[in-house]
C-alpha cells in the first residue's frame, strides 16, 4: 500500500483526528491510537486498521513514553487545542529536537494562533467563521450546516491528511520533518475556494437560496417522488437540460426560458408536480443511462447495492456486518485495502506496541506499575 512504512501516532480526539488516521491507516500507514489510561469508554468510531496504546500523559513515565515512541515515528497528529501539547512538555519544540524528521500534524478548529486559538468549538462554529455557513441553506430560512461533513472531515481530516502526506514526500528530499497547523477554519474556507473565487461571476448575486447551485435553480434541486422518496437533478448545460425537459415529458416551448431566475419558482413548481407522478424506481426507469442528470436520493440501507456503486465495489462490509465507504481515491498499484476486523479496544495494543519499539519487559511492567500505562490484556501479551 501507498503508505506502508509509516508510523503514525495518533492523540485520540473526538472526530477530524480519527478520520485522519483512518485515512492513512486504510493506505498502509501503521496508525497507533494513543489513548488516555484512565479512560474507559472511546470515542473514536473511525479506528478501522488502528491499534491502540492506553498512556496517563498527565504522568511523567506517560510523557517519555510518548516521547520515545515520537523519536520512532513518522507523524504525530494531536487533536487538541492550542496550548494543550505545550502544557504537557510535549510541544513541537520538544518533540522536533528529539526527532527532527518527525511530522507534527496539529488539528484543531481555530489553529495554534489568533483570539480564538484556546477557545472550544466544533464543527458548526468553524463552518461559521470560515464564511460558508453565510452561504448554505434555503430561501428564506437559517443557514444549514451539511451535518458535521464540512469541517470536521473535509476541512479538517482530510486537509490535515494531505499536509501530512505533502510533507512526508516534502521530507524525501530535505530529510526533515515540519508543524502542521491545520485549522479546520481554514481548511473548510479553503475549500470553499470556488465559492470566494467566483463572487464576482454573477452566480451568486441573489439571497441564499436563489441562486444557481444554493437550491434556487429548479434544474440544480432535489424533488419528492410519488411514494415520498427523492431524485436529485443537476442539469444545469443546455443540453443536459434539454435532456431533463424530455425525461419530464415537458415540451420547452410551453416554459420560461431555463437562465431566467425570475421564472425559477414557476419551473420550480412544474417540477415539483411532475416528480409527484412517479416512485423513484419510475424515474430511475426514465432517467437512467441518459445525460439528463438525474440520480435518485440513496439512503444508507440502499446505496451498496444500487447497480453503479455494486458494480464499482464501493462500499465495503466488515467482519462485524458494518457497511462503509470504500477508501477513495483508488490507486491503481497500490489501492488501499481496509482492515476488516473490529476496532481496538482502549489500549488493546499497549504491549506490543511498546515492546516492537524498544522497551524491555521490566520496562513495560514497571510503566504498568506506576499506572503510566494501561492495558486492556495486561497478562496475555507480556
Ligand atoms: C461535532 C463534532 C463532535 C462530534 C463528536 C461525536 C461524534 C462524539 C462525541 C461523544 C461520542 C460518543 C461517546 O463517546 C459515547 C459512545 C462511545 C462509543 O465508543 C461510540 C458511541 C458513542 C455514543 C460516541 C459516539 C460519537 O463518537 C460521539 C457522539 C466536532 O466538531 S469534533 C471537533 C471538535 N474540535 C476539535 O477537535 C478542535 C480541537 N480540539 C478542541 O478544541 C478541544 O479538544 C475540544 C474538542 C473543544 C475538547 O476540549 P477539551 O477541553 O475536552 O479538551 P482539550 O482542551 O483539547 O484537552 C484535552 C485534555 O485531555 C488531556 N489528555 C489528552 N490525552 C491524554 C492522555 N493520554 N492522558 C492524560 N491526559 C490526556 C490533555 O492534557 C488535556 O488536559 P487539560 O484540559 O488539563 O489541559
Amino acid at each position: 500500500m501507498a503508505l506502508a512504512g509509516v508510523q503514525v501516532l495518533e492523540l485520540a480526539g473526538l472526530a477530524p483526528a480519527p478520520f485522519c488516521g483512518m485515512i492513512l491507516a486504510d493506505f498502509g500507514a501503521k496508525v497507533i491510537r494513543v489513548d488516555k489510561a484512565k479512560s474507559s469508554v472511546a470515542s473514536d468510531t473511525m479506528a478501522r486498521g488502528k491499534r491502540s496504546i492506553a498512556l496517563d500523559l498527565k504522568c511523567p513515565g506517560g510523557v517519555s513514553v510518548l516521547k520515545k515512541l515520537c523519536k520512532q515515528s513518522d507523524v504525530l497528529i494531536e487533536p487538541f487545542r492550542h496550548g494543550v501539547m505545550e502544557n504537557l512538555g510535549l510541544g513541537p519544540d520538544v518533540l522536533l529536537k528529539e526527532n527532527p524528521q518527525l511530522i507534527y500534524a496539529r488539528l484543531t478548529g481555530f489553529g495554534q494562533s489568533g483570539k480564538f486559538a484556546r477557545a472550544a468549538g466544533h464543527d458548526i462554529n468553524y463552518v461559521s467563521l470560515s464564511g460558508l455557513l453565510s452561504k448554505l441553506g434555503r430561501k428564506h430560512e437559517e443557514p444549514t450546516f451539511p451535518l458535521n461533513l464540512l469541517a470536521d472531515f473535509a476541512g479538517g481530516s482530510y486537509i490535515c491528511a494531505l499536509g501530512i502526506v505533502m510533507s512526508l514526500f516534502e521530507r524525501t528530499r530535505s530529510g526533515q520533518g515540519q508543524v502542521i497547523d491545520s485549522s479546520m477554519v481554514e481548511g473548510a474556507a479553503y475549500l470553499g475556494s470556488f465559492v470566494y473565487k467566483t463572487q464576482n461571476t454573477g452566480i451568486w448575486s441573489q439571497p441564499r437560496g436563489e441562486n444557481l447551485l444554493d437550491g434556487g435553480a429548479p434544474f440544480y434541486s432535489t424533488y419528492t417522488t410519488s411514494e415520498g422518496k427523492y431524485m436529485a437533478v443537476g442539469a444545469i448545460e443546455p443540453q443536459f437540460y434539454k435532456e431533463l425537459l424530455k425525461g419530464l415529458d415537458l415540451d420547452p416551448s410551453d416554459l420560461p426560458s431555463q437562465m431566467s431566475f425570475t421564472d425559477w419558482p414557476k419551473l420550480k413548481k412544474i417540477f415539483t408536480e411532475r416528480f409527484l407522478e412517479k416512485t423513484q424506481e419510475q424515474w430511475c426507469e426514465v432517467f437512467d443511462g441518459t445525460d439528463a442528470c438525474v440520480t435518485p436520493v440513496l439512503t444508507f440501507d440502499n446505496v451498496a447495492a444500487h447497480p453503479h456503486n455494486k458494480e464499482r465495489g464501493s462500499f465495503v462490509c466488515n467482519d462485524e456486518g458494518e457497511v462503509s465507504p470504500r477508501p477513495a481515491p483508488v490507486l491503481s498499484r497500490t489501492p488501499a485495502i481496509p482492515a476488516m476486523g473490529r476496532d481496538p479496544f482502549l489500549g488493546e495494543n499497549t504491549y506490543e506496541i511498546l515492546s516492537e519499539n524498544g522497551f524491555s519487559a521490566k520496562e513495560i511492567s514497571d510503566l504498568q506499575a506506576s499506572g503510566a500505562i494501561a492495558s486492556n490484556k495486561p497478562k496475555s501479551q507480556l
